[in-house]
């Protein structure tokens, strides 16, 4: 993917500061946390910090946290941009409660149903105009391992209250999910269930379902305490008819085109740090919080790391790879995405301590800056890049020559201009097919074909979308498998042509390098 608009953006820090809950309130807690009226500020002790926005006590009420904050991020998807939500706090400080991660219907409206919401409204505005295609993956980070929370071949047993953490059972021998970095910097996650959703609710379907599966436990400061990271993505593909740009005459410079984007949303509710001593935690419990704690850390030095000016300018390392964590955040911290970070915290004084470290890890993430950038079709924008270079050569060999431009240059012109319609056309193919592949009921066989192919992860995945809510396919059903092996052939035919291209691209561009020396 390129940059469009690769102007720097800091990270945006919110405080959400809870009220005193029941348990606190039995044991007398005090509130030891100011928030300055109309201000952004957050006093604690002889500490005073300024964020972005302050919600809660008696700060701004936090049913504005979700159009101040998030809401110009889902806007931003629409233009291409990717953005991440991360909730950071203390256990018990209301991370799960803010993000709304375990949504119930009926319970409180968190960020991430009322993100769903926004989005919907947004794709029904535009729909006449935009072809939109979503998926949504969960995943959760339990010990240091990226586990799948919408792997359909995984059976929910129940939530085990007190329980061991693991109310899954999971096919033996099934591999976890795995972080790769592509090329191009772009962080994916092989292995993980993307499920296609064209509802509301059918995209809620996926969080709650998720959400059961997710790890929990209860400690001795919070009875459903979160025993792992979790990340629910979103995923916005676009696909939008541009008018063609004409001259004042009415004649074309541009013929129509079809521009496509994705960008992708991660809603992240972290675990929360703790203390062995005030959680209770013991054996399982107390390894997990270890675990817990390592990854925050880590966390926490890749944000010192990004947010110490001097650090940034000398090019310092930044150590993504200390941690599962912090490798799949390494787009939205100090990357290609815009971010907000909510900090939760608990307004009683038996908390002090903890809320003053999360005040301090979130004004260091403050100093972050990121570079958001328009995610469309990389081979489009490169073909863009070197019609421009081209046309500057001619310019500058035609003036050289006296009028006469090079054949050589011609050559490449036309060569590219072939590659630009090829890849369009082979782009909206691409793009009809996979439409079809999700609508369609032969699709488990396509996939069950595509496997049987060596090919590159990045399309396998792409297509590989299983929806954990599907009935098997039973064998009546089933489509005419010589016409699946074809759709299965032209695709990857297609798939391989683009590969092609990309080369010979580079090979051009090598060229063009060559003849502007
Ligand atoms: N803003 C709020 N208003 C009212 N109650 C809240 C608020 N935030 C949190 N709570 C309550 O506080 C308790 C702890 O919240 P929650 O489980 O969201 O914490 P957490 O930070 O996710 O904890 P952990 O890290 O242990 O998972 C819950 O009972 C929740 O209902």
């Amino acid at each position: 993917m390129t940059m469009e608009h690769g102007e720097d953006c800091c990270v945006k820090v919110a405080v959400h500061v809870r009220p005193l809950i029941g348990d606190e309130k039995l044991q007398g807690c005090k509130d030891c946390v100011a928030v300055v009226p109309g201000k952004p500020q957050v006093q604690i002790g002889s500490h005073s910090f300024t964020f972005d926005h302050i919600y809660g006590s008696t700060g701004t009420p936090s049913v504005a946290m979700f159009d101040e904050c998030v809401a110009p991020l889902v806007d931003g998807l629409f233009q291409g941009y990717n953005a991440t939500v991360l909730a950071y706090g203390q256990t018990g400080s209301g991370k799960t409660y803010t993000m709304g991660t375990a949504c119930k219907e009926g319970s409180h409206i968190g960020i991430i149903p009322r993100a769903m919401a926004a989005l919907f409204d947004k794709i029904e505005s535009l729909k006449s105009q935009v072809e939109f295609q979503l998926r949504v993956s969960f995943i959760e980070i339990l010990k240091e391992e990226v586990r799948d929370l919408l792997d359909p071949t995984v059976a929910t047993v129940g939530k085990v209250e007190n329980g061991n953490g693991h109310p899954k059972l999971s096919v033996p021998g099934k591999p976890l999910v795995q972080i790769r970095e592509a090329s191009n910097g772009v962080i994916t996650l092989a292995g993980s269930t993307e499920v296609h959703v064209s509802t509301r609710k059918e995209m809620t379907a996926c969080l709650e379902h998720g959400s059961l599966s997710r790890a929990t436990g209860s400690t001795n400061m919070n009875n459903q305490s979160s025993r792992s990271h979790a990340i629910f993505t979103i995923t916005l593909e676009q696909m939008r008819k541009t008018d063609p740009i004409m001259t004042a005459d009415g004649m074309p410079i541009e013929e129509m085109n079809e521009d496509y984007l994705c960008a992708k949303l991660h809603l992240v509710d972290l675990a929360g740090s703790e203390r062995a001593k005030r959680t209770g935690s013991d054996g399982l419990r107390f390894k997990e919080g270890v675990h817990i704690n390592r990854g925050l850390l880590a966390l926490g030095n890749v944000i010192s790391a990004l947010g110490d000016e001097k650090k940034r300018k000398e090019g310092a390392h930044v150590p993504y790879r200390d941690s599962k964590l912090t490798r799949l955040l390494q787009d939205s911290l100090g990357g290609n995405s815009k971010t907000v970070m909510i900090a939760c915290i608990s307004p009683a004084d038996t908390n002090a301590e903890e809320t003053l470290n999360t005040l301090k890890y979130a004004n260091r993430a403050r100093n972050i800056q990121n570079k958001p950038i328009v995610n469309r079709n990389p081979i489009a924008d490169e073909m863009k890049r070197m019609r421009q270079q081209i046309e500057y050569l001619q310019a500058e060999l035609v003036s050289a020559r006296g009028g006469v431009a090079s054949d050589d240059v011609q050559i490449l012109r036309d060569r590219i201009s072939w590659l630009e319609q090829t890849n369009e056309d082979l782009c909206r193919e691409l793009y009809y097919i996979r439409n079809r592949c999700q609508n369609d009921p032969y699709e488990p066989e396509i996939q069950k074909t595509l496997n049987g192919f060596t090919k590159s992860d990045g399309l396998k995945r792409s297509l590989q979308s299983t929806d954990p809510f599907d009935i098997p396919m039973t064998d009546s059903i089933r489509g005419n498998p010589k016409d699946i092996e074809d759709e299965v052939a032209k695709e990857w035919e297609h798939t391989m042509l683009q590969d092609s291209m990309g080369k010979e691209l580079n090979e051009l561009n090598r060229q063009l390098e060559q003849k502007e020396i």
